[in-house]
């Protein structure tokens, strides 16, 4: 089947963590428990692949392809979409893991801006997500916006600015930004098969009142099932259930941050919830001590008791 046909993203998306045993080695047994966690335990049916979350800038290009092959294979007749982040610094890098992503069947691929040296424009970037996706031409295409980590504050917008012209696998963007007035103007200007995902757990609900297709993050990981029922309770105009949950989901970030929430206690986290070994970061990411994450967990135990 073409996957280019295929229907179109929506719902929640868990961006995957990278599990590494204690040496710092990838550790691909854990990627079928996984699985199985985010579908029968938060209802989460697609996963993020090497993304911020699965520290992929850390990671070399083997190791990505390896990783990606396996959550391919795995979640094959099992998810609805597995999504692989290929982007690099360097274009060379990029395309080598989308012909890989296209080898291995993914479902799509994302690609963020690269970040040491700029683009200094949206065209630029557009050329640069073009020369990645021309050589996975079958592969649904969308652009990762982060600018808080890339520095690179392009209007999505104008991103999109006839992009199926020179992207025709282009099919939507995981936005990443607090910029919900870009976001609105992406959706209003959205064609029938693109997604718009947004990526800021916290204020999920404000980019479903802008329109937003579904929603790709860290915390869908091991909250998934409560977001899952604010989308259903948005989608029936609960709006005030909505707000209760995304509210309680801020308390816990909110609790969180000021214990210095980063990959490496959003990592351990996950480890504690779920009961899978995701093993520690990779440097720079610090790891984080067990007493931190189980205090966060804590916290997570009384805001949503079905824990
Ligand atoms: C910087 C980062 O990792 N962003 C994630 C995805 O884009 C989010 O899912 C956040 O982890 C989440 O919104 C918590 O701040
Ligand atoms: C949140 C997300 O999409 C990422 O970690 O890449």
């Amino acid at each position: 089947m073409d996957p280019l046909a295929v229907k179109n993203l929506t719902g929640l998306v868990a961006a995957t963590f990278t599990p590494l045993n204690p040496q710092g080695e990838i550790n691909l047994s854990v990627i079928g428990p996984y699985i199985d966690y985010l579908i029968e335990k938060q209802g989460v049916n697609s996963i993020f692949v090497n993304g911020t979350t699965g520290e992929s800038m850390s990671l070399s290009v083997e190791e990505r392809k390896t990783l990606a092959n396996d959550w391919c294979k795995k979640a094959k007749g099992k998810m609805d979409h597995v999504i692989i982040h290929v982007g690099c610094m360097s274009l060379k890098d990029s395309q080598e893991l989308a012909i890989h992503a296209a080898q291995i069947g993914a479902d799509g691929i994302a690609v963020i801006s690269p970040s040491f040296f700029k683009p200094r424009s949206a065209e630029v970037l557009r050329t640069f997500l073009q020369e990645v996706a021309s050589v996975a031409p079958s592969l649904p295409f969308y652009y990762y916006h982060i600018p808080a980590i890339t520095g690179v504050n392009v209007l999505v917008r104008d991103l999109l600015e006839d992009i199926e012209k020179v992207i025709p696998s282009f099919r939507g963007v995981k936005f990443s930004g607090s910029d919900l007035m870009d976001f609105g103007q992406c959706v209003s200007y959205s064609q029938p098969k693109w997604s718009f995902l947004y990526g800021m757990d916290e204020q999920l609900i404000a980019a479903l009142a802008m329109g937003a297709n579904g929603a790709v993050g860290s915390t869908y990981n091991y909250i998934g099932s409560n977001m899952n029922e604010l989308i259903s309770a948005f989608e029936k105009g609960d709006i005030a259930k909505a707000r209760t949950i995304q509210f309680k989901m801020q308390e816990l970030l909110s609790f969180a941050m000021k214990l210095g929430f980063d990959l490496g206690v959003n990592k351990q986290l996950m480890s504690v919830v779920s009961g899978l070994c995701l093993g520690p970061p990779r440097l720079p990411v610090m790891q984080c001590s067990d007493a931190h994450a189980l205090s966060i967990a804590e916290k997570l135990r009384r805001l949503f008791p079905e824990h």
